[in-house]
């Protein structure tokens, strides 16, 4: 069942026209379906519990689309949170999330981020290296509480849809190797102010092959063997992120279910509790960019324009990744006509898409950016003083804002011109 679907009016999520939401709002605006959040959360988790995995922490990243309200939808059906800096712990908190299912993972944790999440008592710092161990020991010891960690490793494995986004490799930053992970384990288990209570790993994102995941599952499984035989506590197993989504032009990736299936393959009989942290699947194909055709801006030697009111500080995966997004007008068109397709930033980079074949349209048309509802609004700026791109949730027949764009005045109070200037 999609819940973005052409209706009498044009494009609709769920049962509310984008062109009616688009004319209350303004655009450019973020549209996020509340049951397509809710049927990928149920979708993922009845996927794991028939591949007979029990009980998982399904600690959704808080990173694809931070909004409190999305947070909230996920929550309430038993999420957890993946999170990466204090703020987002926060989102969790504020969304009522509560800190046994809230994961801080991140390669360069502030102290004062770990005092902070020390403090609310979150499930499980994931820790990424020896001096990050040292520091959370310091800070465990100093507030006499001890810290819930697990190890995160790099098992490297090449995996994840563009360079930018693969996190697997013993090249990039993130986590230990397998020794380091061993060795550090041991330490931990010694020491006071420590719990480890795991081992997680993440490879990367926008993966679409199954291939390198089992690769890395199977060594994590490998990991946990070799402690529980050296007679180490190990009570979870975190697995990450990264299962792709359709965008309309990469490889299908797999589904929940044969990703599902894969795990429950991989970690049969461990006798441990296992995390993930999803972002992109639950989120993505939740949610949609609506922008507005200013013009159509046609070269003498041929080339098309279509210059639309979204820009790259609103959606900049197309001009941080070369991402694809599909680019539908929300009222269907007959015929076709060639467009590149740009916002109004002063940058060449804050191009959408070139030479792309789409139905003709004019200025005053409303299109939307398909599979936009992770790492959509959540890496949005202000870049050009441009105000931050409001977000909508769409339940059934009614839709309230969940982020409201900002007026130019709050904009610009938070500039301070000191009284020497
Ligand atoms: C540690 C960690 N967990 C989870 C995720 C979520 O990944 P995805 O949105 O691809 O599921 C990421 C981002 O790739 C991450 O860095
Ligand atoms: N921001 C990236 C994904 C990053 C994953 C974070 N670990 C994207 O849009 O594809």
């Amino acid at each position: 069942m999609n819940h973005f679907e052409y209706g009498p009016e044009g494009l609709a999520c769920e049962g509310v026209s984008l062109a009616h939401i688009a004319a209350e709002v303004g655009t450019p605006v973020y549209v996020y379906s509340r049951a397509t959040l809710e049927r990928h959360f149920t979708v993922f988790r009845d996927a794991l519990e028939l591949a007979g995995v029990a009980a998982p922490l399904i600690a959704y990243a808080v990173k694809a689309n931070s909004n409190v309200a999305v947070l909230k939808v996920l929550g309430d059906l038993g999420a957890g949170a993946d999170t990466v800096s204090e703020g987002e712990v926060r989102r969790a908190l504020s969304a009522g999330i509560p800190a046994d299912r809230i994961v801080f993972s991140g390669v360069g944790k502030a102290r004062r981020e770990i005092q902070f999440a020390l403090q609310v008592g979150v499930a499980e710092i994931n820790v990424e290296s020896e001096p990050e161990l040292n520091l959370i020991a310091e800070v465990a010891a100093e507030l006499g509480v001890r810290a819930k960690v697990a190890f995160r490793v790099n098992p490297d494995v090449a995996a994840g849809g563009h360079a930018k986004i693969a996190t697997g490799k013993a090249e990039n930053k993130f986590g230990v190797s397998f020794a380091e992970a061993a060795r550090l384990y041991a330490n931990a288990s010694n020491n006071a102010a420590l719990e480890p209570i795991g081992v997680a790993c993440h490879i990367g994102s926008q993966i679409t092959d199954l291939a390198p995941m089992r690769a890395a599952f199977s060594k994590m499984r490998g990991l946990v063997e070799q402690l529980l035989a050296e007679g180490l506590s190990v009570e979870r197993l975190d697995l990450g992120g990264g299962l792709g989504v359709p965008y309309f032009n990469h490889p299908e990736p797999p589904s929940p279910a044969d990703f599902a299936t894969m795990v429950g393959e991989v970690t049969a009989g461990l006798p441990v509790r296992l995390a993930f942290e999803p972002g992109r699947v639950i989120a993505a194909n939740a949610g949609v960019l609506v922008s507005e055709v200013i013009h159509v801006h046609e070269r003498p030697e041929g080339r098309k324009f279509l210059v639309i009111d979204a820009a790259m500080n609103d959606l900049v995966r197309p001009a941080m990744y070369d991402a694809f997004h599909d680019i539908r007008p929300l009222v269907k068109r007959d015929g076709e006509a060639v467009y590149d397709v740009v916002g109004p930033v002063c940058e060449t980079g804050d191009t959408f898409t070139r030479d792309r074949p789409m139905p003709p349209l004019a200025a005053g048309d409303l299109v939307a950016f398909m599979s936009a509802g992770a790492y959509g609004a959540a890496m949005a700026s202000e870049y050009n003083t441009r105000p931050l791109v409001p977000e909508v949730l769409v339940d059934g027949d009614r839709f309230a804002v969940i982020r409201a764009r900002p007026t130019y005045d709050a904009m610009l109070a938070r500039d301070l011109v000191p009284d020497w200037v």
